[in-house]
């Protein structure tokens, strides 16, 4: 796992090192990229754009190392002079000192190898005014390669957010630490291959939250002397009339991740007695299965009628592990009274599992709104639910009641399709019943289920068409590597 910063400790440690040279490191940390970058181009020309801040300081020292190595540098500048952060300025200076030109706009009639984007950094509060707007499209126009410099101008580096238009990076390098921007929500699509330059400061301040980038921990090994009984039993409820196939995904998945037994609950008044295409699955009337199982799961095609209520009902006041999906999280944000149990429970007993809109739903905003910030969105469900939250989606984002947060760094656009929210709520509970804490258990199956379906798409299966079942049995193959080989 590494660690995600907010804007104020990112300031706070460039304030702790203001007489360091940490622009001077940071642009010469970016010309080594470009000119890497631009190994087999010679003679190459690029294109360095410098805002009014201090990304545009880095920006000017890169040019400025980049001229000295022999490459044709354009820098177009559109901050004022008089208005410069100091450390900026004197880049400036430098480049000027050094024999380069400045313009004002893009200059016409040349081609680039390279453009370096040092518009906005950390420092980006507002959406981009009309002139950036303009310049950031005719970038992305281009289709020449661009490395920004430590965000694409235009992600809001706490929320991946575009404010207005951003530029589409195929490298961003980044300073001092990760920014949660560069991973979740639109960061990803624009931010291309992520590098990490320190600038040479090693003592970190603490963490605001964690990319989850590596398997977390796993579960214990099996002993020799284990039987059915030893890796828990899950339960899964829903089902309801044409949504059957939601619990037995969802059932499907978590026999796959290891769990001893499995039982389904099916809401739907012509529900099959046994799953043909998995005999190992135990079918039951939905009101019995809490008693047999560890550990439960509902929503997955529950439908909302009173029946369901009622189950949910009597399930949140049971003592067992519990993870809510879609249709329990719709239940949930329909009935108070639901929500007024929620709080009696034990901690960290409950897991949630929305995806925008559910969480839209729950929260009593809009979807737009719930995206805007999905750090804050799932800190605040889980806050208000007392429950673990993993707000699903590009970057899904795991949150605690106790404030910790985390952004998943697996999984691509495969996994957009019907399906994929039940098989990774079975592999949660799956793994929660041989014995991790539910916290724990939600942190491998979200990393899990992305890393299987990259892992897919690294076979050629997908990211199109890649089905909820292929990756049910992709992440039962990684979880066996990665614990026994
Ligand atoms: N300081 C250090 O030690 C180090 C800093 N480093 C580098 O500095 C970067 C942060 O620099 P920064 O704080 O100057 O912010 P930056 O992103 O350049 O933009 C701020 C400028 O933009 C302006 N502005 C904002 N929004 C706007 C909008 N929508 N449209 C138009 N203007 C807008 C804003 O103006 P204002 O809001 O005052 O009107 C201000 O002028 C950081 O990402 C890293 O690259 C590294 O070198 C490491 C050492
Ligand atoms: N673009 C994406 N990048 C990464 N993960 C994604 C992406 N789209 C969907 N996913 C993941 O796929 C799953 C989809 O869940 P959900 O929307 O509940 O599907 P369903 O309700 O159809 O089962 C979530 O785990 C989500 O994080
Ligand atoms: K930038």
């Amino acid at each position: 796992m590494k660690p995600l910063y907010a804007q104020s400790q990112l300031r706070a440690m460039e304030q702790a090192h203001a007489h360091d040279g940490l622009m001077e490191k940071a642009g010469a940390a970016a010309a080594r990229l470009a000119s890497s970058l631009l190994l087999t181009v010679s003679g190459a020309r690029i294109l360095v754009l410098a805002g009014p801040g201090n990304n545009g300081g880095d920006a000017l020292v890169a040019a400025r190392y980049l001229r000295q190595q022999g490459y044709q540098v354009d820098v177009v500048f559109t901050g004022t002079y008089a208005s410069l952060p100091p450390d900026a300025r004197a880049a400036y200076e430098a480049w000027l000192a050094d024999g380069g030109e400045i313009a004002s706009g893009l200059p016409q009639g040349r081609e680039w190898q390279l453009i370096v984007d040092g518009l906005f950094g950390i420092g980006l509060t507002r959406e981009l005014d009309a002139l950036h707007r303009d310049l950031v499209q005719q970038v992305n126009a281009m289709g020449v390669p661009v490395l920004s410099l430590d965000i694409p101008t235009g992600i809001c580096m706490h929320t991946g957010r575009v404010l207005g238009a951003a530029v589409c990076a195929a490298h961003t390098l980044t300073f001092l630490g990760l920014k949660p921007g560069l991973y979740t929500q639109d960061g990803p699509d624009h931010a291309g291959q992520v590098y990490l330059d320190n600038l040479g400061l090693n003592a970190a301040p603490p963490a605001a939250g964690f990319l989850v980038d590596v398997p977390p921990a796993l579960p214990a090994r099996r002993r020799l002397n284990s039987h059915k009984g030893s890796h828990g039993s899950v339960g899964v409820i829903g089902g309801a009339e044409h949504m059957v196939g939601a619990v037995l995904l969802a059932g499907r998945a978590a026999l796959r991740a290891g769990a001893g037994r499995v039982y389904c609950g099916l809401l739907a008044g012509s529900a099959p007695a046994l799953d043909q295409g998995q005999a190992e699955l135990m079918l039951r009337d939905a009101a019995s299965v809490p008693q047999f199982a560890t550990v439960m799961v509902a929503g997955p095609g529950m439908g909302q009628s009173d029946t369901a209520v009622s189950l949910l009902h009597s399930l949140l006041e049971l003592s067992q592990l519990l993870i809510l999906d879609a249709d329990a999280l719709n239940l949930l944000a329909a009935h108070p009274e639901l929500q007024a149990i929620l709080h009696q429970r034990k901690p960290g007993t409950l897991a949630i599992t929305p995806h925008p809109g559910e969480a839209a739903t729950l929260l009593h905003i809009t979807t737009a709104e719930v995206q805007a910030d999905r750090v804050a969105s799932a800190l605040r469900m889980a806050r208000e639910f007392g429950a673990i939250v993993v707000l699903k989606g590009c970057g899904s984002v795991v949150a605690l009641p106790d404030g910790r947060w985390f952004i998943n760094h697996s999984g691509n656009p495969g996994m957009a399709s019907a399906g994929m929210g039940d098989t990774l709520c079975g592999i949660i509970a799956a793994l929660a019943a041989q014995e991790m804490s539910l916290e724990e258990a939600v942190l491998l199956a979200v990393y899990l289920h992305g890393a299987a379906a990259d892992s897919l798409v690294a076979k050629g299966v997908g990211p199109v068409g890649m089905t909820a079942s292929e990756v049910a049995s992709e992440a039962r193959a990684l979880l066996n590597q990665w614990r026994y080989r």
